[in-house]
């Protein structure tokens, strides 16, 4: 096989909050530990069980905004009033590695990280609920927010899912083992035409090198 570096691959998942995204990830993980999850900094508050540094980076607004002007993000936006933002540095890391990075973010994450530099690299996966009634419910059994937060997450939801189009994939999260199944079929695929291209272009280079070496 030629030399050629693999990159890893940018996998974005977005959904109205409640779908199952978290959830899917880490199930994912679990599939494929080589998988690289990005730690997202928020100013939000830390729900009760949540640990800094594993679900979120918990930071203070005037923290969050020195992250920004020091041009750390890679992505960032304001969502439900607070504000979530990936790093630069270990995205880049882990695609140098050749690992796959995980991204749960919103529309607005997507979108930047789609027109950044690294936007060649992304697969972006929208997740449906398969109702507005189960999407109520799922945020409601998660039992981590106040009924005013649901309410006004609830509120957004459509305007979200107005986004689903500009994703390469969209599934419904309506039985859990189905979805987890659906999304590993896709990564299994993406990889292999990832691979599929990282070969050939080794190979074109090989064929490049043998001619001007005549
Ligand atoms: N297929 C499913 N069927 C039933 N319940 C589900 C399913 N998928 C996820 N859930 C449950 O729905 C709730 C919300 O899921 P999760 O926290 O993963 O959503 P999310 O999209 O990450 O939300 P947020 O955007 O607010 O972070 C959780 O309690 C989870 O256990
Ligand atoms: N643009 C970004 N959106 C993010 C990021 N991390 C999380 N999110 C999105 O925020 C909402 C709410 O999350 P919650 O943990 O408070 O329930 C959800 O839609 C996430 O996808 C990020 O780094 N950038």
């Amino acid at each position: 096989m030629p030399d050629t570096a693999r990159r890893g691959l940018l996998i974005i998942l977005s959904s109205p909050s409640g779908a199952g995204k978290s959830t899917l990830a880490k199930r994912l993980m679990n599939w494929d530990p080589t998988l690289s999850f990005s730690v997202s900094a928020t100013t939000r508050d830390p729900r009760p069980g949540e640990t800094d540094g594993i679900e979120y980076y918990f930071k203070t607004r005037a923290e969050f905004e020195a992250m920004v002007e020091a041009g750390e993000m890679l992505e960032h936006a304001e969502v439900f009033g607070n504000f979530y933002g990936t790093s630069k540095g270990p995205v880049e890391r882990a695609m140098s590695e050749g690992r796959d990075t995980l991204f749960d973010v919103d529309w607005q994450g997507g979108q930047q990280i789609r027109n950044s530099s690294l936007g060649k690299d992304v697969v972006s996966i929208f997740i449906l609920p398969p109702s507005i009634a189960a999407l109520e419910q799922r945020l409601r059994s998660r039992a981590q927010d106040s009924d005013a937060v649901i309410r006004g997450r609830m509120e957004k939801s459509l305007a979200e899912i107005s986004h689903w189009s500009e994703y390469d994939y969209v599934l419904v999260n309506d039985d859990l083992d189905a979805a987890e199944e659906r999304l590993r079929t896709i990564l299994t695929a993406e990889r292999v035409r990832r691979d599929r291209q990282t070969w050939l272009t080794g190979f074109v280079r090989g064929l490049n090198k043998e001619f001007d070496d005549r």
